[in-house]
């Protein structure tokens, strides 16, 4: 997704029919561990590897037969996570923004969030490999790092220097932002170490 531009969803739905929308939704839950009983973990939030080798958030391109774009992400949430993704009934209240972009195609990428319980979250890792599109489009579900290890590089900045599918990063940035998953100051320092190591 080349340069990307914020838009509300009513603004989003006024597009015309040359673009094509995509659903895609962060999916998270209070983690209350600490890692090497140290570094505190805060939050589970998930992302995939895709087939292509970036990372994106589970979701994909809503069809005119699936009527609504919260159906559309139904489909393709049970498409990715397998049948346990029923359950998540994700609503218009789930949403948080969109990002349309011209190139490489003019693309509407609609954004929706989720909090779950921390056994939600880990039903759902654990029915991932029984679902369809495990091995093919899916290979994997990853969480994020949401720490900074003392050196200010491993961790969620050294996660950040991946490669991201679509505007997939600045929704993560964005969504850790809103939803409070990381302080401000520390999610703007992450940032900025990624960016010398891209
Ligand atoms: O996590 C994401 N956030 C934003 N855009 C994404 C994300 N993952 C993929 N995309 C973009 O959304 C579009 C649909 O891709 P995706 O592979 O998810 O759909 P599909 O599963 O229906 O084929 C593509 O243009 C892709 O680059």
């Amino acid at each position: 997704m080349g340069e990307s531009r914020v838009l509300s969803r009513a603004e989003a739905l006024q597009l015309e029919p040359g673009w094509r929308h995509a659903c895609h939704v962060l999916l998270c839950a209070p983690c209350p561990g600490r890692l090497r009983g140290r570094v505190p973990l805060r939050h589970a939030v998930l992302m995939q590897m895709r087939f292509d080798g970036l990372l994106g958030f589970p979701g994909g391109f809503v069809e005119p037969r699936d009527g609504s774009l919260e159906a559309g992400l139904s489909r393709e949430l049970r498409e990715e996570l397998g049948p346990g993704a029923a359950a998540l009934s994700l609503a218009e209240g789930d949403y948080l923004g969109a990002r349309c972009a011209e190139t490489p195609r003019r693309l509407v990428a609609h954004f929706y969030a989720k909090r779950l319980s921390l056994e939600q979250l880990r039903a759902l890792e654990n029915g991932a490999p029984r679902a369809e599109e495990h091995g093919l489009e899916v290979l994997g579900l990853v969480r994020v790092p949401l720490h900074t290890l003392r050196d200010g590089v491993r961790g969620l900045p050294t996660f950040l220097s991946n490669r991201f599918a679509g505007c997939a990063r600045e929704q993560l940035l964005e969504a850790l932002r809103v939803l409070r998953l990381v302080p401000e100051a520390e999610l703007r320092r992450a940032d900025a170490a990624s960016r010398k190591r891209l």
